[in-house]
C-alpha cells in the first residue's frame, strides 16, 4: 500500500510513471547487506533487473557488486559507481566488441556458457595482453519450479554449460593461456519462493564440485540470484525474507577451504519499492464485464502480458462499494490487461490506480510499442537525501 504522505505527491505528476519509495529500497538494501555480510557472502546486484540510474546509484552506494548481461549494463554499473573489481558478465551471447569494452574495463569476471565463449575472450585477452578470469555458468539441470518462461536451469534451457561441454571446456582451458578459470557460476530461474529449491541446487552444487572440482578447488562460486517476492500481498512482505535464503545455502553448501559464496540478487532487491501509477481514461462495459481503461499499457509494464503475472492493484482515488474489473491499457493487443476480474472500490474516470511491485524487470522492460512514450520516474526523496543516510556527498 502506498504510505498516505506520498498521495499527494503521487498527484502532482504526470501519469503514468513509476513511483519509487527510495526509504524502502535503502531499508531492503540494509537488511540484504546485514544478511550476507554476516556470512562472509558477496552480492552482486542484477542490473536487468533494474538500471534506473538513481536506484543503480543508490545501489552502489551500499558497496555492492554488479552482474551485467551486456556491454550497456557494464557502462551503466561504472557510470552508477559500481567498481570495475566487482563486475561479472553474464549472458549466452556476448558480442566481440561486449567482450573487449569490458576487459579493456578490467571486469571481476566473465561467466562463460559456451566452448566457442572462452575461445572468443582468450584471443581478445590476448590482444589486449591481459589475462581474464573466467567462471563456467554450469546447468545443473535443476528444476525452478516457478513460471516456464523464467526458468533457466533445467536441461534444454539455453543457459550454461552441460555436463558434457563442461567437461569439454575443462579439456580445453588449460591451452588458453590469456584465461584463468577462477570458479562456476549457476543460476536456476526467478521469482523462487520455496526455498526447498535452493536447497536442491546446493545439493546439486555439491555434487558437481565434488565430480568436477575436487582436485581443483576453486575460490569462486556464484550461486546466482532468483529469490522471489510476494506479489498478491506486497504489503504483508515488503522485505523479502534474506536469513532464510542465505541461510538455506549456508547450511546446505559444502565449501572446500577457501571458497567464497557470490550472489546475483535482482527482483528481491527492488520489486517491492515501485509501482506503476496511472490515471483511469474510461470507465466502459455492460451487465457482463466492466472494464478499467488506464492510461498505462503493457508498453510500461509487460509482465502481465508476458507471463500472466499478478501485480496487485489498488485503486488510491475510491473508497467507495467494491466491484469486478478487468483493468487494461490502451495498446492495440488482447493481452494488454493488468489484471482480470479483480475488485475495486466503484472506479471512475481520473481515479488514481497504482500497480503494486513493479520495481523489478518493470520500467526497465518498457518499450516504445504503439509509438508511446516511455513511462517516467518519481522518486520519493532525492538522491542527495539517498547519499547522505549513507556517508556520502
Ligand atoms: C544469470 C542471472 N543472474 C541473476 C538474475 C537475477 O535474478 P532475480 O531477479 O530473480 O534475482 C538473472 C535473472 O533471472 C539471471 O539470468
Ligand atoms: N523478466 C522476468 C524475469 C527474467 C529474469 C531474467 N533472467 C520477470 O519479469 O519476471
Amino acid at each position: 500500500m502506498i504510505s498516505s504522505k506520498y498521495i499527494s505527491l503521487l498527484h502532482e505528476n504526470q501519469t503514468p510513471f513509476y513511483f519509487y519509495n527510495m526509504e524502502l529500497l535503502q531499508t531492503t538494501l540494509a537488511a540484504v547487506k546485514h544478511a550476507a555480510d554476516s556470512r562472509n557472502y558477496v552480492i552482486h546486484y542484477a542490473v536487468k533487473a533494474n538500471a534506473n540510474e538513481r536506484i543503480l546509484k543508490t545501489i552502489a552506494s551500499y558497496g555492492f557488486g554488479a552482474d551485467c548481461v551486456s556491454g550497456n549494463e557494464v557502462k551503466a554499473a561504472l557510470s552508477a559507481g559500481f567498481s570495475p573489481r566487482d563486475i561479472v558478465f553474464a549472458g549466452v551471447g556476448k558480442s566481440d566488441q561486449e567482450i573487449d569494452y569490458a576487459l579493456r574495463k578490467n571486469i571481476f569476471c566473465f561467466h562463460c556458457e559456451s566452448v566457442q565463449e572462452l575461445e572468443v575472450i582468450n584471443r581478445i585477452a590476448g590482444i589486449q595482453g591481459k589475462r581474464a578470469l573466467v567462471a563456467l555458468r554450469i546447468n545443473p539441470d535443476v528444476s525452478a519450479n516457478t513460471h516456464a518462461h523464467i526458468t533457466t536451469g533445467t536441461r534444454g534451457n539455453k543457459f550454461g554449460l552441460s555436463p558434457t561441454e563442461l567437461d569439454q571446456a575443462l579439456g580445453l582451458i588449460p591451452s588458453l593461456n590469456n584465461l584463468r578459470l577462477i570458479g562456476f557460476h549457476f543460476h536456476i530461474g526467478s521469482q523462487i519462493t520455496n526455498m526447498e529449491v535452493f536447497e536442491q541446487l546446493a545439493h546439486r552444487i555439491n555434487e558437481l564440485q565434488a565430480q568436477f572440482f575436487a582436485n581443483i578447488p576453486m575460490p569462486y562460486l556464484n550461486v546466482g540470484g532468483g529469490l522471489g517476492v510476494n506479489y498478491t500481498n506486497p504489503e504483508e512482505q515488503p522485505i523479502p525474507n534474506f536469513e532464510e535464503y542465505f541461510s538455506t545455502f549456508h547450511s546446505n553448501l559444502k565449501l572446500p577451504m577457501g571458497q567464497r559464496v557470490h550472489f546475483e540478487l535482482g527482483r528481491s532487491v527492488v520489486a517491492q519499492c515501485g509501482c506503476l501509477v496511472t490515471k483511469v481514461l474510461y470507465v466502459k462495459g455492460d451487465e457482463l464485464k466492466k472494464f478499467v481503461v488506464v492510461d498505462a499499457g503493457m508498453n510500461d509494464l509487460i509482465r502481465p502480458a508476458l507471463y500472466n503475472a499478478v501485480h496487485k492493484i489498488v485503486n488510491i482515488s475510491s473508497h467507495s462499494t467494491p466491484e469486478y474489473y478487468d483493468v487494461v491499457g490502451p495498446i492495440c493487443e488482447t493481452t494488454d490487461c493488468f489484471a482480470h476480474d479483480i475488485q475495486l472500490p466503484e472506479t471512475v474516470r481520473g481515479d488514481l490506480l497504482t500497480i503494486l511491485s513493479a520495481g523489478a524487470y518493470g520500467e526497465v522492460m518498457s518499450s516504445r510499442y504503439n509509438l508511446r512514450e516511455k513511462p517516467l520516474a518519481v522518486y520519493s526523496t532525492s538522491i542527495k537525501e539517498v547519499y547522505n543516510k549513507v556517508g556520502l556527498t
